[in-house]
């Protein structure tokens, strides 16, 4: 088995009903390659309800499957609603609600106890990259961040540089390779099946460069932000993943 391809689109906190139509028609293009669609909560039920072959994801959970936790979501209602897939410890996340990699583990945990599978998100800081240490702080955060018994079925691992993240900024391809060749040799110490965990790219994929980092080894998808929101914009990228 190789890692299953993934396109999925980050909408954060964008998007209203009136953006449903751009599901239609990103389902519409006839990927092969997985897609998925992760909108602010409150659009979970309407999209879901009309995703056809779009998978749809939220951008958070819970650590916990229930209880006194207002605000919150938990990770076993939103498989319940009809989800598959919850993004955890994004950068954003991180930074904004101080969220832990012990934090991100659980709530990983969580994912996988309601069936969803989880995209682990990583990353460096620019001063952490300038510092020379990418690689121990994506290894320290690979190591903290993904739970005991994560495996290639329920976990997919997003490296995005928090520097290249809404910016238009990218890594070179050089440094995209050595990071997903590390999170690969990682993954596969550590999992039976690492070998087919999908590892996914994200920070300013754009149409004119998802081609390039597409042919890069050891990335299998794209993490997309700001060019998932328009359906012009995110299907030329699904169709460089599937031509890939
Ligand atoms: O989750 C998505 C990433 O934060 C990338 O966002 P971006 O494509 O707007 O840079």
């Amino acid at each position: 088995m190789a890692p299953r391809k993934l396109a999925a689109g980050n909408w954060k906190m964008n998007g209203d009903l009136a953006a449903l139509d751009q599901i239609a028609m990103i389902g519409d293009a006839g990927a092969s390659c997985d897609v998925l669609i992760c909108p602010p909560a409150p659009l979970l039920v309407p999209m879901i309800a009309g995703a056809g072959p779009v998978k749809i994801g939220a951008q958070d959970c819970h650590a916990e499957d229930a209880g006194a936790h207002t605000g919150d979501i938990s990770a076993v209602l939103l498989r319940d609603l009809g989800a598959s897939h919850v993004i955890v410890g994004h950068s954003e996340r991180r930074a904004d609600h101080a969220e832990t990699d012990a934090m991100v583990c659980a709530k990983a945990a969580a994912a996988h106890r309601a069936g969803l599978v989880a995209i682990i998100c990583l990353g460096e800081t620019e001063a952490e990259r300038d510092d020379g240490r990418t690689l121990d702080v994506i290894a320290t955060q690979l190591a903290g961040s993904l739970p005991e018994g994560a495996t290639a079925a329920n976990s997919v691992i997003a490296y995005e540089p928090v520097w290249a993240i809404g910016t238009g900024r990218t890594p070179s391809l050089d440094q995209i390779a050595e990071v997903h060749a590390l999170l690969r040799d990682r993954l596969v110490a550590r999992l039976a099946d690492g070998a087919d965990v999908a590892l996914l790219y994200g920070g300013s994929v754009k149409p004119g460069n998802a081609t390039e980092i597409f042919a890069v080894p050891h990335v299998d998808g794209a993490l997309v932000g700001g060019a998932s929101l328009k359906a012009a914009d995110f299907i030329p990228i699904i169709a460089a993943l599937d031509a890939a």
